[in-house]
């Protein structure tokens, strides 16, 4: 709801609405009642609009979208109803303005910020455009290629940069809405035209049709499919092109398309899982309810590889003192230079970066071999070389060193927690914190929990992952835990394809045309495919331990295919050996040329085998390495490993690539229609048998059975959850 106050002349508006003053339609009606009255009333010279709690508004309701018509037909009008008063109005801008929320202050005649406050339309992150006039008025006042800049990306941008663009009239370090007021005194009386946003024409950029053509291309690249940043663009181009009311005509129909897309209910749906998984709890009932997390103090990383690197990197960069371990001097000096390279290259991104860092500080940042130094450690991650026998022997030491009170964390990337911690005279303090590469980056912290796990040690990673400005996911502990065990699948289709007729490039071709970053094989040559063989040289798949005999192509009685061995026995690791699935230009290039050698490698490679060289479509590719991924997630679900489909999609958005646009994984199969999704996995089992990751999960057939029901009761369809904790 607003709130209408009248205090001396000037009239006041407060948008009240807990906790983000979100616009749901109520708020509109006593806001727009509250222009009136004001209006009406002699008494009022001057109007000042501010949001209850420190907060302006973060925009329109998001779940309002749902009945759309109404919310849409009455933000615009209001915003237009705000600007076109007589009395000077004055929006008083604290916490966040974004959205409908910087809208409904853009139609303000003055806006006055605090200098925390943060600015921004974001709509084009949850699929939409800002269309309550935004891309007509944006562009009027702060130029079209900083206005582009916003509504093509959502930033928010601070109150400082606000002000340098002309977004904002002033900011303020004290009292945002005594200063509001005072200007809105100041103010009345003041010709009121040269304020309105509407009646401004937008200022001229030279060659504008060049530099739009030139901007149209680069959001084009970064779209990777999805609608909103193109057409929040042509809303912008309108503006250069029509007068106001036509622009706002152009920005209604292109609003009405984004809606109607699917990509925007894809979207939003992604914005409100990533808020659910932060509520973690487990199948034996634990939750933030039940748990407070310990402070970390001090950190300590153990191994700085790829991994160690990018994690020490991100601690740096929540001020948390740490010690970095290795395991020798020459190791240490390397890993070392590399950590300091990447915080240079990211303190060069701050404003103030090297102060803000001090990672020159040995009271923040100390590198060590001495093991002794991590005895007053809060928390350690260890990130030594995926072997079951090295983490144990960490582990062990690090139970007989550390403090009691220490956690201690293992960055694995498919290994057994419990294995772990019996290593340890701390099970309980032992959890998996899986970090993605490069980890300084990538948002996604996959948190496991073993079967002693306690629920505090949960909390204070939840916690870690926050300071880290991370999305944590708490799931339970089997082979690969939830993102690289779904991972598997998807990966051995897209090997099986090669093996059957088809090529690396033609299967990346299709993913990427999908949406995700990077098809399987870039991102197999990317992370390094030694990885893989050296994992499954420990599990006995190939090497030396495979036993005499075993068919070149199953093991265990289920298919398997050793190209990737084959391609490592070549000495073929991807980027950093310049060649893999692709060739590069050098060791470590990154540009990816399909190779003529594998081709005809993969030709002889099906003659050796007496496999037939067939052609395989689009739609193959896709729903094999698909279906096969989502129906690993419904396996999942069924054991209990994550709390629910929202978990899946938040690891495949934030880890792995997966286009945000559709959602993640089991969203889309939602979307798809599980019917469908049963279908198709049924039709590929039958045509390979011998492929376990192709054969429908119980789950998935009993809600075909019950009739497809929509995502959100899925979970209540799993008669009983097998507790991890
Ligand atoms: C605000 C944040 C930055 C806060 O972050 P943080 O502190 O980290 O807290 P959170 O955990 O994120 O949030 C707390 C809590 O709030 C919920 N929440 C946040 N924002 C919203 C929101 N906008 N709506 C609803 N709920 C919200 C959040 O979910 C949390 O709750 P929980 O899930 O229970 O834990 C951060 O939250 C943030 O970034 N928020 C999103 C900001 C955003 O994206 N805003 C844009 C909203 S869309 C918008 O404003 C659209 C418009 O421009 C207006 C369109 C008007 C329609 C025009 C239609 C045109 C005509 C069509 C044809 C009509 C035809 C006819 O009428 O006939
Ligand atoms: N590379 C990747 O993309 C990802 C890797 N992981 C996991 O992270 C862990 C580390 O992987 P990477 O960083 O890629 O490996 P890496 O090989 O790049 O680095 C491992 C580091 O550990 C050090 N080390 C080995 N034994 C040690 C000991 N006893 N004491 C101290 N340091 C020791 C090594 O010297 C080396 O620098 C593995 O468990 C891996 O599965 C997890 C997510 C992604």
């Amino acid at each position: 709801m607003a709130q209408y106050a009248r205090g001396s002349a000037v009239a006041v508006i407060r948008l009240r609405n807990p906790p983000v003053n979100a616009l749901s339609l109520a708020v509109l009606q006593t806001l727009e009642d509250g222009l009136k009255k004001a209006d009406a009333d002699p008494s009022v010279k001057a109007v000042m609009i501010c949001g209850e709690n420190g907060k302006f508004s973060a925009g329109a309701d998001i779940r309002g979208f749902s009945s759309p018509k109404r919310l849409g037909g009455a933000l615009g009008p209001i915003v237009s109803l705000i600007e076109s008063s007589e009395k000077p109005v004055v929006a008083a801008i604290e916490g966040v303005a974004l959205g409908g929320g910087l809208e409904v202050a853009l139609g303000c005649h003055y806006r006055i910020a605090h200098v925390k406050a943060r600015m921004g339309l974001p709509e084009v992150t949850i699929g939409l455009l800002p269309g309550a006039e935004g891309t007509q008025r944006l562009p009027r006042l702060i130029g079209v290629p900083a206005a582009l800049d916003m509504i093509t990306t959502g930033k928010h941008i601070p109150a400082t940069e606000a002000l340098k663009l002309g977004l904002v009239d002033e900011i303020v370090e004290e009292n945002t809405i005594e200063a509001a007021i005072r200007l809105a005194n100041k103010v009345i009386g003041q010709p009121l035209g040269p304020r309105r946003l509407s009646l401004k024409p937008v200022p001229k950029v030279p060659n504008m049709e060049a530099f739009l053509d030139e901007a149209l291309v680069k959001v084009k690249r970064q779209a990777r499919g999805c609608l909103a940043p193109e057409l929040c663009f042509q809303a912008v181009r309108a503006a250069t092109q029509s007068p106001f009311a036509e622009g706002v005509r152009r920005e209604r129909e292109l609003f009405q398309v984004l809606l109607s897309s699917g990509q925007a209910q894809a979207l939003q749906y992604a914005f409100f899982a990533e808020r659910a998984v932060r509520r973690w709890a487990t199948p034996s009932g634990a939750s933030w309810s039940s748990a407070a997390p310990q402070p970390v103090r001090r950190a300590a990383v153990i191994g700085l590889g790829t991994m160690g690197q990018g994690i020490v990197t991100s601690l740096v960069k929540a001020n948390i003192p740490l010690v970095a371990l290795e395991q020798d001097l020459e190791n240490l000096n390397k890993g070392r230079k590399a950590v300091m390279l990447l915080l240079q290259r990211e303190a060069m991104k701050m404003e103030g970066g090297a102060q803000i860092l001090d990672f020159h500080n040995p009271a923040h940042l100390q590198f060590t071999v001495d093991f002794d130094l991590l005895r007053d450690v809060d928390l350690v991650i260890e990130a030594v070389f995926e072997n079951m026998a090295l983490k144990k022997e960490i582990f062990h030491k690090l139970s007989k060193i550390c403090k009691p009170g220490a956690l201690l964390c293992t960055n694995t990337s498919a290994l057994n927690i419990d294995e772990i911690a019996s290593a340890t005279n701390r099970p309980q303090q032992v959890i998996g914190t899986h970090f993605f590469s490069p980890a300084h980056v990538m948002r996604l912290l996959e948190i496991i929990y073993g079967r002693h796990t306690s629920p505090t040690a949960i909390a204070t990673a939840m916690q870690l992952a926050k300071a880290l400005k991370k999305v944590g996911v708490v799931v339970g502990n089997c082979f690969g835990f939830v993102g690289n065990r779904m991972m598997f699948p998807y990966v051995q289709q897209a090997v099986f394809l090669l093996e059957e007729g088809s090529r690396p490039e033609a299967v990346d071709q299709v993913l990427e045309d999908f949406g995700f970053k990077i098809g399987p094989f870039r991102m197999s040559d990317l992370a390094g495919l030694d990885v893989g063989w050296r994992s499954r040289k420990d599990q006995g798949l190939t090497g030396p331990s495979l036993p005499a005999g075993t068919p070149a192509r199953q093991r265990h009685g289920q298919r398997y295919s050793p190209l990737p061995d084959l391609l490592c026995e070549q000495g073929r690791f991807g980027q950093k050996t310049a060649r893999g699935w692709y060739l590069y230009e050098k060791a470590g290039g990154r540009t990816a040329t399909p190779d003529p050698w594998l081709h005809n490698f993969l030709s002889q490679y099906r003659d050796t085998h007496g496999i037939q060289t067939r052609f395989i479509d689009q739609e193959e590719i896709l729903e094999r390495c698909l279906f096969s991924l989502i129906n690993e997630g419904f396996a999942i679900l069924a054991e209990g490993i994550a709390s629910g489909p929202e978990h899946l999609d938040v690891i495949y958005i934030n880890g792995y690539g997966w286009p945000e646009h559709r959602g993640g994984p089991m969203f889309y199969a939602s979307t798809v229609g599980l019917p469908r999704v049963l279908a198709k996995l049924q039709k590929y089992s039958e045509a390979h048998p011998d492929v376990p990751g192709l054969r429908p999960s119980a789950f998935l057939k009993k809600l075909v059975a019950v009739g497809n029901p929509p995502l959100k009761e899925w979970m209540s369809y799993l008669s009983q959850q097998s507790s991890k904790l």
